[in-house]
């Protein structure tokens, strides 16, 4: 049986069970359920997008407070009176999605901008103060909170008992996991996920990662409103406690411990912790003859105990026990068809596709470029090449938009690209690879290439949750697979990138910059750490792209390839350029041989 075989039994069995379960486990699952749709949202934000926050639990709050206030206010009965008692619950979903939306983006262009420890630092200081504001604000009943709330109706059947409103629970956290899911099985999905390797290799894709970042914190949040709101039509009475800080780090420990990158991990970890807490709870005070908040510290330490065993979660280490019996979901390629996605028309043979004028880097006193000046046209292989130090990464750093120079101007096709962001080289057609191989390790090779098209796709996050994306995606994921055949990488295809050798992902690195379809490619040492042959297959690679109109530059230390390669050669020394000639012209210049080839050391030790 297939993964989703399994879940549907699951499901299945979960809805015969129902009615038959006792009072005592509808309330815990109920509880699960609600904690586990905010522990999805966090497997997202910080699973998968890796940023870490602390303060989800103050979400559900808004989420579970406007709720209870739109149905219970006299305010708010005032204003709504004419219409159903029954449309107040939803129209308190929709304030609390707005409130919470608007909230979060507030928070999120404070806390976002922030990194590393910065940023949790922010999620806990938030949570911190919505906690306080929600006891404080009286017409929110203060610290006692608010009573009262009417039962949510759905097509007029109120749902008033817990075994019912935990019908609509799970259905809407099944639902959330199927549309996150679909997320990540996406273009868009694949943006999220390049969000943790780090700004830089994802904006040379065209990702905007600021924008990615907050639409994925207002998703959680957004999740975790829901949560909220479901809370306060099961509780029928709301008040800040549960909207604690403590309650925010469980939420956040749920998707950790439960596998911070997997979706099911979510419900596994919510789970986990529920029935810890209330095992803990029951049996600590009988076993040590005393009550107290023991079971607070049995807690932590359980927690780290478990980390230190499973540091990626439960998740998938029970996968891969389970693995014997559950057949994995059909490979994406299955899904692969040859629709065409639009294509970019290269510029003429000869035309320069790249021009550097007078670039100048300064750090403090260190000029690591001085006034470089550099042009590559299509059609040509130019290297640039300099002993150790010379300001080779610098400049790759300057024409690529990783850095802004100190001076000096970089245009593209044309277009004055000075300031500019990474995306916005990739959006004109440059495509690049890093001297430091930059992949989503546990992604296949399929994915990583087809996270190079990502500029080549428009449907966006509700598309791909409602899976409306699909013919785009097959036809991304069509030129993908050429792309990696184009490079020889057949066999790896469905591959983890982190499991190929150092040359071999070279090689996907390359192929993920023609999955964009570049003007100009930009390789960062593409031959180090390749063998003879691979060596080999790149040059003829590289010459084919040459053979077909593509603009590439060279960035390379292996000076038997780019000697082979290369139409023309830049030479850099000390931030300088102290040559520019045909190879033959650059090896037998002396500036160069002296200060690139040491031969007058050579020639010094000979005489
Ligand atoms: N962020 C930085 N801050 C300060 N100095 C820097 C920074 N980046 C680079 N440098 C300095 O600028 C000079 C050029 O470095 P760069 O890395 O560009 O050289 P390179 O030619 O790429 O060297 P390699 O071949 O070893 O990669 C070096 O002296 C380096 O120490």
């Amino acid at each position: 049986m297939s993964s989703r075989h399994w879940t549907w039994l699951a499901i299945a069995l979960l809805a015969v069970a129902w009615p038959l379960l006792s009072p005592f486990s509808i309330t815990l699952l109920n509880y699960i359920g609600l904690y586990a749709l905010v522990a999805v949202g966090l497997v997202l934000l910080t699973g998968v997008g890796g940023i870490t926050s602390f303060g989800q639990a103050a979400f559900v709050g808004l989420g579970a407070y406007a709720t209870a206030w739109v149905c219970t206010s006299p305010l708010a009965a005032q204003a709504l009176s004419g219409l159903p008692a029954g449309l107040l619950p939803w129209l308190g979903l929709l304030l609390g999605l707005l409130v919470t939306g608007l909230i979060a983006w507030i928070l999120g262009a404070v806390t976002l901008p922030l990194s590393g420890h910065f940023l949790a630092l922010g999620t806990l200081a938030w949570g911190l103060s919505l906690y306080y504001l929600f006891g404080n604000i009286e017409g929110l009943g203060g610290f006692t909170g608010i009573a009262g709330v009417r039962p949510l109706s759905i097509a007029g059947l109120e749902l008033a008992s817990p075994r019912l409103m935990g019908i609509v629970i799970w259905a809407v956290l099944l639902l959330a996991i199927w549309a996150m899911h679909n997320l990540l099985d996406s273009r868009e999905g694949r943006a999220i996920r390049a969000l943790k390797s780090g700004r830089v290799m994802a904006e040379s894709m065209g990702v905007d990662t600021s924008r990615q970042r907050m639409k994925l914190f207002l998703l959680a949040a957004l999740l975790a409103a829901i949560s909220g709101w479901l809370y306060t039509h099961l509780q029928r009475f709301v008040n800040p406690t549960p909207f604690n800080l403590e309650i925010g780090i469980e939420y956040l420990f749920m998707a950790v411990v439960g596998g911070s990158g997997h979706l099911w991990g979510a419900v596994l970890g919510a789970t986990l912790i529920t029935l810890l807490k209330e095992q803990l709870q029951d049996w600590l005070p009988k076993l040590l003859g005393t009550s107290g908040n023991f079971e607070a510290i049995v807690f932590g330490l359980l927690m780290i105990l478990l980390l230190q065993r499973a540091a990626d979660g439960l998740w998938p280490l029970i996968a891969a026990r389970a693995g014997r019996w559950i057949k994995p979901a059909p490979a994406r390629t299955a899904r692969t068809t040859q629709a065409a996605l639009g294509r970019r028309k290269l510029p003429p043979p000869g035309q320069v596709v790249l021009r550097a004028e007078q670039v100048t880097k300064r750090f403090a006193g260190l000029v690591a470029n001085d006034a470089v000046d550099l042009e590559v046209k299509a059609g040509e292989v130019h290297a640039l090449i300099g002993p150790n130090g010379a300001g080779k990464s610098t400049f790759f750093n300057m024409i690529s938009g990783v850095d802004d120079p100190s001076a000096g101007q970089v245009a593209l096709l044309g277009q004055p690209m000075t300031g500019k962001p990474a995306r916005a080289f990739a959006a004109l057609g440059m495509g690049r690879t890093f001297q430091h191989v930059r992949l989503l390790g546990q992604r296949t090779v399929l994915e990583n290439v087809a996270l190079g098209a990502h500029l080549r796709g428009r449907r966006g996050w509700l598309s791909a949750m409602l899976q409306t994306d699909r013919h785009e995606e097959a036809a991304l994921l069509a030129e993908a697979r050429k792309q990696i055949e184009r490079c020889g990488l057949q066999s790896y295809i469905d591959t983890p990138a982190a499991s190929l050798p150092l040359g071999q992902q070279r090689i996907v690195e390359i192929a993920r910059a023609l999955a964009g379809q570049p003007s100009i490619l930009l390789l960062d040492e593409p031959a180090a750490g390749l063998r003879h042959l691979e060596k080999q297959a790149l040059v003829q690679l590289l010459v084919q792209l040459r053979a077909e109109g593509l603009a590439v530059l060279v960035v390379e230390h292996d000076m038997e390839f780019v000697m082979n390669l290369a139409d023309r050669v830049t030479v850099l020394e000390f931030g300088r350029v102290i040559a520019l000639g045909t190879p033959d012209e650059v090896q037998a210049n002396p500036r160069v041989m002296q200060a690139y080839l040491g031969v007058e050391d050579i020639e010094g030790d000979a005489a």
